[in-house]
């Protein structure tokens, strides 16, 4: 079990902000951190890896204190088993594809762990190629693999995969998803993506101004119940007149919006789209 609670003041965009978190989590499995920009996502994973002290709590991993402000532990973020994967890679660019696994491997590690990890990603053809001429996919593979080279207890990935177009993504998550059970991982994923999120995670913590306002299935989380409203997620792709053009799933779709709201959309954004649902009519396909 992993166990943590976390208390620390946040400079917030309009003021303090009061971040105060806690949780316990199971073994293996993987859990899913949504809320909006500014929420307290990322510290929550900077304060679990070590990179951001609390200034108050605790945080367990099995029998190990990782920290205790009771009892003065704060491990620094070796010593914590974690792996992590963040948006903008983090890598060596002037390193290869297999010096940047040797530079994170344990001396303890079994000789042939970075070959096998290179096999996982499908990257054993670009072990010899340096960082900075591989494409945005393979670099995160790369990133994947590195976090990996510790058989970490807790895998923390940061929107991962947010600046990867959409068959890539799709590609990744299945990736993901095989190294979390291979590796009997438990994972913290940050994402915009419903679907990514409804795809990866057992459990997803909904984080409003640095607490957990909500936590649930996936499909507690984001189905509506049956109250005759569809939910969709999707992405701003650009606003023509008075129109906004939404990426939903594979489909393009132009939505009117009122003026006045159009402006607070820009593109990129994550949105939910609520649809009304009367008189559904509902047909099998076989
Ligand atoms: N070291 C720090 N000290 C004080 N405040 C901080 C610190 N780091 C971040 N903050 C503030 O805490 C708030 C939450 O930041 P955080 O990066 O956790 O948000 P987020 O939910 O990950 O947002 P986004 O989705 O935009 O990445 C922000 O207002 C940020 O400015």
């Amino acid at each position: 079990m992993i166990s943590f609670s976390l208390q620390k003041k946040l400079h917030a965009a309009n003021g303090n902000m009061l971040f105060d978190i806690s949780h316990n989590i199971k073994p293996c499995s993987f859990i899913g951190i949504y809320g909006a920009s500014g929420a307290g996502k990322t510290s929550l994973l900077r304060m679990l890896a070590g990179f951001l002290e609390p200034e108050k709590g605790f945080i367990k991993v099995q029998e190990n204190n990782w920290y205790s402000s009771n009892r003065k532990i704060n491990l620094a973020p070796q010593k914590r088993s974690i792996g992590f994967v963040f948006q903008d890679y983090a890598l060596f660019p002037n390193m290869t594809v297999k010096e940047n696994l040797l530079f994170a491997i344990d001396k303890a590690s079994p000789k042939n762990l970075v070959e096998e990890l290179l096999a996982l990603v499908e990257l054993e053809q670009l072990h010899n190629r340096k960082i900075q001429t591989l494409s945005g996919g393979q670099k995160q593979r790369v990133a994947l693999a590195r976090a990996l080279v510790r058989k970490p207890d807790l895998l923390l990935l940061d929107e991962p995969l947010s600046a990867l177009d959409e068959e890539l993504r799709d590609k990744l998550q299945s990736l993901i998803l095989n190294v979390h059970k291979q590796f009997n991982l438990t994972t913290l994923l940050v994402s915009h993506d419903i679907a990514e999120m409804i795809r990866l995670a057992d459990e997803i913590l909904f984080i409003k101004d640095g607490v957990v306002e909500k936590s649930g299935s996936p499909v507690e989380m984001f189905a509506a119940h049956n109250n005759g409203t569809l939910q969709l997620g999707g992405i701003v792709i650009d606003k023509i007149n008075d129109e906004l053009c939404l990426l939903i799933g594979r489909d393009l779709f132009r939505i009117k919006v009122d003026a006045t709201k159009l402006i607070s959309f820009e593109k990129g954004d994550s949105v939910m789209v609520n649809l009304e649902t009367k008189d559904v009519k509902l047909k099998k396909l076989v």
